[in-house]
C-alpha cells in the first residue's frame, strides 16, 4: 500500500518545528479544588478569584509535587480502585454512565505518577474533546505539578497533529501545512468533480466529500478502492477518480484534511518502523476515554501506538519493545457517533482482540438520582443485542421525571423558561446548572427566541459556528495562505475577496496555467505576477495565458499582499497583527465598514473577535507563531464551547444537542422534542440499526441528569416551514408511567384546547409571549445574535488580562457616533493600543463592545 505522500518532492523547507502546545490549560481552570476533593472531579465552588489565587499559589509553595498515594484512591470503590491501581496486560473498564470512567482513568493517570510507575513524558492519554483534555490534564497537573506538561493528553486529532508536525519532514510535508476544515474539503471536492467534468446531479461533491471521508475512516486509500472498483459500476468508478485526483491536490496543496490527520500518522507509523518505535519507546501507557466512539483508523492508530500486535496473544513483542500498558473506558450503550464510522465493535470485541486483557465493570452510578437511572435504564433496555447491566445508585430516588407535552415547540420552549425560573426562585438553581438538549441544531431557534425574550442568559453551544462563519473563514484563509504559500483552497477563496477584478476566467486561466506547468496554484500566482521577461533560478518564468493585462497588475498587487504578510509572519509578527494587516491591506475592513448592511457590522465584530482570540492566543503562548494559531483554530469543536466552571458561574443556560453533551453531566436537564419523527429522528424510523444508536443516543441525553430531569415534547413542531402533527417519541413509552410526572399531559391539552382555542397559553404562566416581563428583568447584551461560546469567554478574559484600560480620547460617559450603530454612551472602557475596547450603549437596550481599532467612533 502507498501511503499519501509517496513520491513527494521534499519541499527542503526550514523545519522550525515548533511543537504546538496541544490545547494549553485555560487560566481559568487552574483554580483551586474542594478540599476531600484531591482530583477535584466535584464540582469547584471556589467562586472568589482571591481565594483561587491564594490557593493556587499555597498549592505550589507546597510543591511536593507528589501526592499521597492513599488520598488519590480515597473514595473510590473497590472496582474503580482496582482500575486505579491495575498494571500489567490491557485493561478494559466497561460501564454505564456516570460510574466514573473518566474519573478513574483521571485517577489512574495521577497514580501512575505519584507511585513512580510512569514518567510524565511517558503518557499519552486520549479524550473526546480538547475542552475534556484540557480539563483532565489540568486536574493532573494540579496534583503532580508542572511537571505533568509533558504528558499528551488530547484528543486523536490534536495527537496525530503533533506527531505529524515533529514528523513532516519524513513524509515531505511542509511543517506549516494546512488542515482542511468539512467545507475546506468539500470545495476541494467541488473543484475536482469540476475538473473531472462530473455532472454534479449525478455525482454530488458533497455525496463523494462523505464517501472519501469513510474510506480514509476504513483506512482505504484511493489505489486500494480503484482495485475494489468494478468497471461496470460508474458511480464508483467515479468516486474512484476523484479520490485519487482529491488526494493529489491536497498532497500539492500541502494540505490535510480532518480524516488525513489519523490516516496519514497510521500509515507513517506503519511505513517508516523507526519513526513507530520512537513513539512506542515514548508512550509507555496509553490511555483512551470513550472507546466506543473509535472507528477503525482510531483503532489501528491506538493499536500501532501501543504496539501491541493483533496475533500475538496481546504480547506484541515489537521492535524488542514490550507493549505499552493500554487501558480504554468505554460504554457500548453511549456509542452514538457510527455516522462518523465509529464502530461498537471496537469495545465489544476488545477481549477478543486483546486476549489478555483484564475487564473491570464498574455498577454504582454517581451522577443521577435513581428516577433518572430507571428512566435512562428502561429505554436502553429495549436495545436488541446488548450486554445487561446492572447500575445502581444511592443518592436516593430524587424527583420524578416531569413529563411536558407543549402544543408547539413555541409553548414548548416557553414551558422550559417558566420551569428554569420557577426552579431559580424554589431551591436557587442557576441558569449555569441548566442544559436545554435538543437533536438537531435547528431546534434550537425556538428555545433561543423565548431566551431572550425572557432575558434568561444563555448560550448556544455549536450551531453556525464561530468559524464557519464567512467572515471568519475568509480571514482565516488570508493566514493560512500566508502559512502555507502552496494552500490552494484558501488561496482561491480569497484571490477576489474583496473583489479586485480576479473572477472566475482569471482563477481559471492561473488553474490551467499551475495544470500545466504542474506546479500548484501558489506557484503558479507568482508567475503570472512575474514582470515580462523575468527569470527565475536561471529560467525564464513561464507566461501565463489568457489575463488581461489589468487582471496582471490586480494579480501583482495580491501576490505583493501576500508576499509581505509572509514576510512579516517571518519577521516574528504576532498572529493578531498578520490579521490586522491582511484586513487593512486587502481593503476587507474597509469594505465591510462602508457597508450599509447591517449584517456587515456584525461582520466587523465577528473579525474583531478574531482578532481578541489571536490576541489571547499570543499572552498565552508568547512563542507561538501563525501556524500554532492556526492548527488551535482547525482543531476547535463545538463541545470546546461548553462553558467550563467559570462559565458555569456566570450563569448561561447551555443549549446544545446531545451529540455534544456526551460526557458532561447537569444538575437539571431537558430534553426537548420528545416526539416521533425529531427524536429518534426521521430517518432512523425505519432502519433498526439507527434506531439502535438513537435509542443510545437518548441514553446519553437522560444520564446528563443529576437531580432534575424534564422530557417535553410538541404535539405540533414547524420544520421546514411546514406545521406537522408528531405522535409521541416511542422512547417515552418505554418509561413506566410511575416514574414520571406529567405536568401537562395530552389529555389534559385536549381538554384545555376545546376551552381555551387554539389561542391557548398554560395556566398561571403570568405572561405571554411578547409582553414585556413582569419582573422587568432585562435581556442581557450579549444573548441572542452573537451566538458562539468563545465571545463570552474571550471577551471577559481580554477584559481581565489587560485590567488597565488606556483608550485615548475617550472616558465613561462620552458620547460618541458609530457608522452603523448611530449615537451612544461610553459606559465601559477596557483594554490597550490596538486591543482597546469600548462598551456602548447604543439605546434600546443595544449595548455593543467595540473593538476600537476595528470599529471606529467619532467622539461627539
Ligand atoms: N467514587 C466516587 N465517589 C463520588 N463521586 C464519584 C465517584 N466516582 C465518580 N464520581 C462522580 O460521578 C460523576 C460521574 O463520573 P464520570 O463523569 O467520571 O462518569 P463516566 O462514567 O465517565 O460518565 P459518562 O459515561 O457519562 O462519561 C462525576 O461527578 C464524578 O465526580
Ligand atoms: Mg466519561
Amino acid at each position: 500500500m502507498n501511503t499519501l505522500f509517496d513520491n513527494l518532492p521534499l519541499p527542503g523547507l526550514s523545519t522550525t518545528d515548533r511543537l504546538p502546545s496541544a490545547v494549553p490549560p485555560r487560566d481559568d481552570l487552574s483554580t483551586g479544588r474542594p478540599a476531600g476533593d484531591p482530583l477535584g472531579t466535584a464540582r469547584d465552588d471556589v467562586t472568589d478569584p482571591v481565594e483561587r489565587a491564594r490557593r493556587r499559589a499555597g498549592l505550589s509553595a507546597g510543591g511536593s509535587g507528589r501526592p499521597d498515594e492513599a488520598a488519590l484512591l480515597e473514595g473510590l470503590n473497590p472496582q474503580q480502585r482496582a482500575a486505579v491501581v491495575h498494571t500489567g496486560g490491557p485493561l478494559l473498564i466497561v460501564a454505564g454512565a456516570g460510574s466514573g470512567k473518566t474519573r478513574v482513568l483521571t485517577n489512574r493517570i495521577a497514580h501512575l505518577l505519584a507511585t513512580g510507575r510512569a514518567r510524565p513524558g511517558e503518557i499519552l492519554a486520549i479524550t473526546f474533546t480538547n475542552k475534556a483534555a484540557a480539563e483532565m490534564r489540568e486536574r493532573v497537573e494540579h496534583l503532580v505539578g508542572p511537571d505533568a506538561r509533558r504528558m499528551w493528553v488530547s484528543t486523536f486529532h490534536s495527537a496525530c497533529v503533533r506527531i505529524l508536525r515533529k514528523e513532516h519532514a519524513t513524509l515531505g510535508l511542509r511543517s506549516s501545512f494546512s488542515i482542511y476544515d468539512a467545507a475546506d474539503s468539500q470545495r476541494l471536492m467541488t473543484l475536482v468533480c469540476r475538473q473531472l467534468d462530473l455532472d454534479p446531479k449525478k455525482y454530488p461533491p458533497k455525496t463523494f466529500s462523505r464517501k472519501v471521508s469513510d474510506l480514509k475512516n476504513e483506512l482505504v486509500d484511493p489505489e486500494d478502492y480503484a482495485a475494489t472498483v468494478s468497471s461496470a459500476n460508474s458511480f464508483d468508478s467515479a468516486l474512484a477518480q476523484a479520490y485519487t485526483l482529491y488526494n493529489q491536490r491536497l498532497r500539492q496543496a500541502h494540505a490535510l484534511d480532518f480524516d488525513d490527520l489519523i490516516m496519514v500518522t497510521v500509515n507513517m507509523l506503519q511505513a517508516f518502523p523507526a519513526v513507530a518505535e520512537h513513539y512506542r519507546r515514548r508512550f509507555r501507557h496509553v490511555l483512551v476515554d470513550e472507546y466506543q466512539d473509535t472507528n477503525h483508523a482510531q483503532y489501528v492508530l491506538v493499536r500501532e501506538l501501543a504496539g501491541v500486535d493483533r496475533d500475538a496473544d496481546g504480547a506484541g513483542d515489537r521492535d524488542g519493545l514490550p507493549p505499552a500498558e493500554l487501558t480504554v473506558v468505554g460504554d457500548a450503550d453511549q456509542s452514538i457517533y457510527a455516522f462518523r464510522g465509529a464502530t461498537i465493535r471496537n469495545i465489544l470485541e476488545f477481549e477478543e482482540d486483546y486476549p489478555s486483557a483484564t475487564t473491570i465493570l464498574l455498577e454504582q452510578n454517581y451522577r443521577s438520582t435513581q428516577n433518572i437511572l430507571s428512566a435512562a435504564n428502561a429505554v436502553i433496555s429495549r436495545n436488541p443485542g446488548r450486554r445487561a447491566k446492572n447500575l445502581w445508585t444511592d443518592s436516593g430516588e430524587g424527583p420524578l421525571v416531569v413529563g411536558y407535552v407543549a402544543d408547539s415547540e413555541h409553548e414548548e420552549a416557553r414551558f422550559i423558561a417558566e420551569e428554569i425560573d420557577r426552579l431559580a426562585a424554589a431551591d436557587g438553581t442557576r441558569p449555569g446548572d441548566v442544559a436545554v438538549f435538543y437533536r438537531t441544531n435547528a431546534q434550537s431557534r425556538a428555545l433561543e427566541e423565548v431566551m431572550v425574550r425572557t432575558g434568561i442568559p444563555y448560550k448556544v453551544v455549536g450551531g453556525t459556528r464561530f468559524y464557519e462563519r464567512k467572515e471568519i473563514k475568509d480571514a482565516v484563509a488570508y493566514l493560512r495562505a500566508v502559512a502555507n504559500p502552496d494552500d490552494a483552497v484558501n488561496l482561491r477563496r480569497i484571490l477576489n475577496v474583496p473583489k479586485r477584478g480576479l473572477g472566475d476566467r482569471a482563477e481559471a486561466m492561473i488553474a490551467a496555467h499551475a495544470e500545466r506547468e504542474r506546479v500548484s496554484f501558489g506557484a503558479a500566482i507568482a508567475d503570472a505576477a512575474a514582470e515580462p521577461g523575468a527569470t527565475r533560478e536561471g529560467r525564464p518564468v513561464p507566461e501565463v495565458l489568457g489575463l488581461a493585462t489589468r487582471a496582471r497588475t490586480q494579480v501583482r498587487a495580491f501576490h505583493q499582499l501576500m508576499e509581505d504578510l509572509r514576510a512579516m509572519d517571518a519577521a516574528g509578527a504576532r498572529p493578531a497583527e498578520v490579521l490586522d494587516a491582511a484586513l487593512d491591506r486587502s481593503g476587507y475592513l474597509a469594505e465591510l465598514r462602508a457597508s450599509e448592511d447591517p449584517q456587515d457590522a456584525t461582520r466587523v465584530e465577528n473579525l474583531a473577535e478574531l482578532h481578541a482570540v489571536a490576541a489571547e492566543f499570543s499572552e498565552q503562548d508568547a512563542e507561538g507563531g501563525l501556524g500554532d494559531f492556526l492548527e488551535r483554530v482547525s482543531l476547535v469543536a463545538d463541545s470546546d464551547q461548553i462553558p467550563d466552571a467559570a462559565g458555569q458561574e456566570a450563569g448561561q443556560v447551555t443549549l446544545m444537542t446531545v451529540h455534544t453533551a456526551k460526557g458532561l453531566e447537569f444538575p437539571v436537564v431537558f430534553v426537548t422534542g420528545m416526539e416521533d419523527g425529531t427524536f429518534p429522528h426521521q430517518r432512523s424510523l425505519t432502519e433498526e440499526d439507527q434506531l439502535s444508536e438513537e435509542r443510545r443516543l437518548a441514553y446519553v441525553a437522560l444520564t446528563r441528569a443529576r437531580q432534575r430531569l424534564y422530557l417535553s415534547r410538541a404535539a405540533v413542531r414547524t420544520a421546514w416551514g411546514m406545521p406537522q402533527e408528531l405522535p409521541a417519541s416511542r422512547f417515552l413509552d418505554d418509561i413506566p408511567g410511575s416514574l414520571l410526572d406529567w405536568r401537562r399531559a395530552e389529555s389534559s391539552m385536549d381538554t384545555l384546547r376545546g376551552r381555551a382555542g387554539s389561542g391557548f397559553r398554560a395556566a398561571g404562566t403570568g405572561y405571554r409571549s411578547g409582553e414585556g416581563r413582569p419582573d422587568g428583568r432585562r435581556a442581557p447584551a450579549r444573548s441572542g445574535p452573537v451566538r458562539t461560546g468563545k465571545l463570552e469567554s474571550t471577551g471577559a478574559r481580554l477584559g481581565s488580562a489587560t485590567p488597565r484600560a488606556d483608550v485615548p480620547g475617550l472616558d465613561l460617559g462620552d458620547k460618541v457616533t458609530h457608522d452603523s450603530y448611530g449615537v451612544g454612551t461610553v459606559v465601559g472602557l477596557e483594554g490597550a493600543g490596538s486591543s482597546a475596547v469600548a462598551k456602548i450603549d447604543f439605546g434600546g437596550g443595544q449595548v455593543k463592545r467595540l473593538l476600537l481599532r476595528y470599529s471606529p467612533v467619532t467622539k461627539l
